[in-house]
């Protein structure tokens, strides 16, 4: 589980993270939803220990990000916005390095790696330095790391760019597996119909502030319209809607 606090953070005079507060519950998928600039990876850098909050708290099952962050990282696998693969290891050394700092090695490890390899489909390129992989490479690879440990909170910033059409749906397939076995899942997402197809909450940020959180069907119901594009609209508080 993961809970937020009156999260702060500005930048000279912008304010990117305004007083966000939220909890990510454990065996639900939520779902991170604001326009460009809205203050989602900000937020999320805040979370896995990045960036240092201005002000608020973050806990990531009960450990402090800022005051235990070994702890808080070990019960975190994080899929950032840049994806941050060392470009001179293979695929496979990126996603071990991961394994052995969360405690696994040898066949345990190596067969861990196989799994998530096929799973997403990553055998092509697997033993390759990840130096001048694709966008959609990077993103699996950046995944099955984030997976490795098994860990019990799941991070993902955008992790559905630059995949192809059977890789997300085998990306959803595993998110939904996760939650089953009551794994906490965070995602910012543009995606609406990956909102509708996947996410149990909703949490709507703009301008670094909440605006409104609960069920797609909540959030249907309190905008007033039938499908979650329209009530992204409506809800983010502004008469432009996205384009604001
Ligand atoms: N390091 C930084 N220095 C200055 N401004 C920053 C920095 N990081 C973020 N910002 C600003 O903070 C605001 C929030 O940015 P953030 O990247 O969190 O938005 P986002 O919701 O993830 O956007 P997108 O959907 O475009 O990825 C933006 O106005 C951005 O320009």
């Amino acid at each position: 589980m993961i809970l937020v606090q009156n999260l702060k953070k500005h930048f000279g005079a912008v304010k990117a993270v305004d007083g966000v507060s939220f909890e990510i519950a454990d065996g639900r998928i939520t779902g991170l939803l604001g326009p460009n600039g809205s203050g989602k990876t900000t937020t999320l850098r805040m979370l896995y220990g990045l960036l240092a909050p201005d002000q608020g708290q973050v806990q990531v099952d009960g450990a402090d990000a800022v005051l235990e962050p070994r702890n808080a990282k070990a019960a975190m696998g994080v899929v950032p916005d840049a994806r941050g693969l060392y470009p001179h290891l293979t695929a496979r050394e990126n996603i071990a390095y991961y394994g052995e700092l969360q405690g696994l090695e040898g066949r345990a490890l190596e067969q861990r790696i196989e799994n998530l390899a096929r799973e997403l489909d990553m055998q092509a390129f697997l033993d390759r330095p990840c130096k001048g992989f694709s966008q959609g490479q990077r993103a699996k690879v950046a995944i099955a790391r984030a997976f490795v440990g098994d860990p019990q909170n799941l991070v993902l910033d955008e992790p559905g760019n630059g995949l192809d059409v059977m890789s997300n749906r085998g990306l959803r397939q595993y998110l939904r597996g996760q939650k089953a076995r009551g794994k906490a899942v965070l995602l910012s997402t543009h995606i609406m119909q990956e909102v509708a197809a996947l996410c149990d909450e909703v949490i709507i940020i703009n301008a670094g502030r909440v605006r409104a959180t609960g069920s797609p069907e909540d959030l249907m119901a309190l905008a007033g319209t039938d499908n979650i594009e329209d009530a992204f609209v409506r809800l983010i508080g502004t008469d432009e809607g996205i384009m604001a």
